[in-house]
């Protein structure tokens, strides 16, 4: 018997090899941050990147990427997401990246979205179906990055329901902070994967001490630690540590069209922390979709 239509894979996905969601128990503990790095370190490591901002009330991405000025394009493939990094001839050695964010559809910032659960639910499952994902040339993108609203809500049930058709999924990224740790939102978070059948690919300790921007040391101004621990209390992986890095966000803050923030992450502090996180995860040899 054939599949019904709404059953199978969503086409979107039909040229993305990995699928790896950023999830946080909270707002506010760094996730777009973490995939923005994580975007930025995949790339510098020669793969094409897709970024998914499925944060429906409050789409930080446009922003961090210094694009928030772009449009997307609807073709007769779906939505075309605004390319942020293409393979240039001073950097052979990096992929791509390209962003759809729902910050491109609802344009001024302060243009909060105030949906009730059943549009936001249907929002994000067009999201999932409806972008063109493709890399240079039509090259397959090789990580799909999906930043997810904090919490386990609506939006992560429907993003899971999604997902059920697009397997195999390589699985979750876990942001937290060294306050964060001790609370249930991270096991709460964990369970929810759990529940849904996504895999854990590793907890992440964001805002762990904090990098002095005169001499480059780094504090520990909270407790830090805590995202070891709990990743050896449930038998997960821990990926890392990333301080709080002032020029990070002033990295952001400066980015123009010719001063990218791909090209000003080569000389921030947290670069060769992200690559190590990344590291453990390509490690980990998830098995691709195509
Ligand atoms: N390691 C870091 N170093 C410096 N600044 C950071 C770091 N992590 C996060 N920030 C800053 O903290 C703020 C909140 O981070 P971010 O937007 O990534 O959090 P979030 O968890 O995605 O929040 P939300 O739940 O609102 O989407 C941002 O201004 C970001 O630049
Ligand atoms: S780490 Fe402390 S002592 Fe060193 S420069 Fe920074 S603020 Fe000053």
């Amino acid at each position: 018997m054939s599949t019904p239509p709404e059953e199978k894979s969503p086409d979107s996905l039909r040229n993305v090899k990995h699928v790896v969601l950023i999830l946080s128990g909270k707002g506010g503990v760094g996730k777009s941050s973490v995939t923005t790095q994580t975007a930025l370190s995949l790339i510098n490591k020669g793969f094409n990147v897709g970024v998914l901002d499925i944060d429906l009330t409050g789409p930080s991405l446009p922003r961090m990427f210094g694009a928030e000025n772009k449009q997307v394009h609807q073709s007769t493939r779906g939505w075309v997401p605004v390319n942020i990094v293409i393979p240039d001839v001073k950097h052979p050695e990096r992929g791509s990246l390209s962003l759809m964010s729902l910050g491109f559809l609802v344009g001024d910032r302060g243009n909060s979205v105030v949906w009730r659960g059943p549009k936001k639910t249907a929002m994000i499952k067009q999201f999932l179906k409806d972008v063109y994902w493709s890399g240079p040339n039509g090259a397959p993108i090789d990580y799909l990055l999906i930043d997810t609203p904090p919490g386990t809500s609506d939006e992560h049930i429907a993003i899971a329901e999604e997902l059920r058709f697009a397997q195999p999924i390589d699985g979750a990224i876990i942001v937290t902070t060294p306050q964060q740790v001790a609370t249930a939102d991270v096991r709460k978070e964990i369970n929810f994967c759990k529940k849904v059948n996504f895999k854990v690919l590793g907890i992440v300790e964001n805002m762990s001490g904090f990098i002095c921007p005169h001499c480059a040391e780094c504090t520990n101004i909270f407790l830090s630690g805590g995202g070891l621990a709990l990743s050896q209390s449930l038998d997960l992986k821990f990926l890392g540590n990333i301080p709080i890095d002032p020029k990070f966000v002033e990295m952001v803050e400066s980015q123009t069209d010719k001063n990218r923030l791909i090209d000003l992450y080569d000389d921030c502090e947290l670069k060769p922390l992200m690559s190590g996180i990344i590291d453990k995860v390509l490690e980990q040899n998830c098995p691709a979709r195509f």
